[in-house]
């Protein structure tokens, strides 16, 4: 389901249909959205997001980022940017970048049986345009760990060129901390 809504969004994006199937479709879109509404959970309950095993862990906000390799001290997989993200110029919107370094590096950041930690900075260079419907390496890494503060890095690379990196601080919780 998630699969076909990414695709709803980078179709919705790039599309231009006529008025009367607008209005067709919109309806369509109205009547998911009350029948979804029937069976409406606790964020603890609901399945987007949660499912570690799925592409994206089955949430359409963040790109899917797709694991090649890990350890509990770097990831390296391939990321893609559809339509939906696009910013302009074919180049992939400066907002969507910081997701999917957000994702990388605060699930490895929370690897290895660590306790969960929260994103304190993520700090991201656009090097090149990033962009769109090419797939892209990807990569992060522990930098360094002091105390509960655990710093990492990434970078997304188009073939030789590096079109963005980042830095994160990821602090681990103290118990009881949302
Ligand atoms: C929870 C995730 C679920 C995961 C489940 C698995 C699901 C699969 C993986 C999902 C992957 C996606 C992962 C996304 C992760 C997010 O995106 S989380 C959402 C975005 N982040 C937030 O909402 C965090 C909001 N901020 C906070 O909650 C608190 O400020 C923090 C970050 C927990 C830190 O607060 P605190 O515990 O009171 O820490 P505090 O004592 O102030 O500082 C501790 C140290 O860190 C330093 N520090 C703190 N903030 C900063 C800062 N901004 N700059 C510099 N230094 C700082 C302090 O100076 C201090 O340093 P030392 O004095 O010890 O040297």
């Amino acid at each position: 389901m998630i699969e076909s809504l990414r695709l709803l969004h980078d179709r919705i994006t790039g599309a231009a249909p006529p008025p009367e199937l607008l209005k067709e479709m919109t309806r369509a879109f109205e009547d998911l959205a009350v029948e979804l509404g029937l069976y409406a959970v606790s964020e603890r309950e609901q399945i987007t997001g949660h499912r570690i095993d799925l592409p994206g862990r089955g949430q359409a906000l963040v790109p899917v980022f797709t694991v090649d390799e890990s350890d509990d001290e770097h990831v390296r997989g391939s990321v893609r940017f559809g339509r939906y993200y696009l910013g302009g110029n074919g180049a992939a919107h400066g907002g969507a970048i910081p997701l999917v370094f957000d994702e990388m590096l605060g699930r490895l950041a929370n690897a290895g049986g660590r306790p969960i930690s929260r994103t304190a900075y993520l700090r991201v260079d656009y090097r090149s345009i990033t962009p769109l419907d090419r797939d892209l390496r990807a990569e992060a890494w522990f930098d360094r760990e002091e105390g509960r503060k655990r710093f990492l890095r990434g970078a997304i690379f188009d073939g030789e060129t590096r079109c963005a990196e980042a830095e994160g601080l990821f602090v681990a919780l103290n118990p009881g901390q949302p």
